[in-house]
């Protein structure tokens, strides 16, 4: 039986769009194993009573992908998923999936598939590396796309770091995030980007907490997105006032995370109690980033 760990992720970190991602210690784990016959999927945890028991099920389906490039199946299949990762919040929850089942799929066949592999695989599943990259290698990871090989370079999480996320308590699906934006932007905004998204990366390398308030602002997602988030530039607003260093929306939303080295409770409280006088009820959750991706646990020959 394999066990696999796998982080959530929080994609874009503002003006990262698609590219730019990093690992929380939050994980969902997925069990495998070779059976006889049949498929077999339990789901405990996040999204239990949604999540398909059968053949559509993604980490089956991933599961799927790598048995047909190795061309070697198992007769049957055991799967166990037991889910922390909210679904659809934009905290990586299809990502976790899809890696765990592409990691414990290679190791149930003897890993014949290299991390890189799997990478390229996980980033066609997904559509784009983001969420994938960290989920895989951990830390912060900014991607290139080069035709269907993924460039990664990772930077790990500067000290002291902390984040709190704002996790409604209603889904957006990444689809439903992604129809809302435009199919062209101005080259103004297009050069907005380039320079939030380099400062960025040198304010995480260099740890300058301080650049971060400019290193997340986006003009490529966010503004199309706010009007699917009640309340998100309030929440923003009231965060950065309560301390945070900067904020963003997680992923293709709706969760919110602030970014902050100090006071993090108040910028908890303050989320919340926005989002609430917004009439937006979440769940506000302290995360740590997290310098290691997925983890296999255990692997028991029977
Ligand atoms: N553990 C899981 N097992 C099977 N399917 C899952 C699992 N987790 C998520 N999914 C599927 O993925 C969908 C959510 O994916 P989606 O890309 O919309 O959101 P997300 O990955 O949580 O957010 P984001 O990509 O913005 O970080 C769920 O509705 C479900 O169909
Ligand atoms: N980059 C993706 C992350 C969510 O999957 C988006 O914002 O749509």
């Amino acid at each position: 039986m394999i066990r696999v760990q796998v982080p959530a992720t929080t994609a874009n970190m503002g003006p990262g769009f698609d590219c730019v991602g990093m690992a929380l210690k939050l994980y969902n784990f997925v069990e495998m194993e070779a059976i006889e016959q049949g498929v077999v999927i339990d789901v405990e945890g996040d999204g239990a009573d949604k999540i398909p028991r059968d053949k559509s099920n993604i980490v089956y389906l991933a599961a799927e992908r790598v048995f047909k490039i190795v061309d070697r199946k198992p007769a049957g299949l055991r799967i166990k998923l037991t889910n922390n990762i909210p679904l659809a919040r934009g905290l990586g929850s299809s990502a976790a999936a899809t890696v765990g089942g592409l990691i414990a799929a290679n190791m149930l066949v003897g890993s014949p598939l290299s991390e890189k592999e799997l990478l390229n695989v996980a980033t066609a599943i997904e559509g784009h590396p983001d969420n994938v990259a960290p989920a895989l290698l951990g830390g912060i990871v900014v991607s290139a796309k080069e035709d269907d090989d993924i460039k990664t370079v990772k930077i790990q999480p500067p000290a002291g770091m902390k984040c709190v996320v704002a996790i409604p308590d209603f889904q957006l699906s990444t689809k439903a995030a992604r129809e809302v934006l435009p199919q062209n932007v101005s080259m103004e905004d297009a050069v907005f980007n380039l320079s939030r998204t380099a400062i960025l990366v040198a304010a995480l390398m260099r740890g300058d907490f301080d650049l971060l308030s400019i290193g997340l602002d986006d003009r490529l997602h966010q503004p199309y997105r706010a009007n699917l988030i009640p309340g998100m530039k309030k929440v923003f607003a009231a965060a950065k006032l309560a301390g945070a260093k900067g904020v963003a929306l997680s992923g293709a939303g709706p969760t919110l995370i602030g970014f902050c080295d100090e006071n993090i409770g108040l910028i908890a409280k303050v989320m919340k109690d926005t989002f609430a006088a917004n009439g937006v009820r979440c769940r506000v959750v302290e995360l740590e980033p997290n310098p290691v991706g997925a983890t296999a646990l255990e692997k028991i020959s029977l």
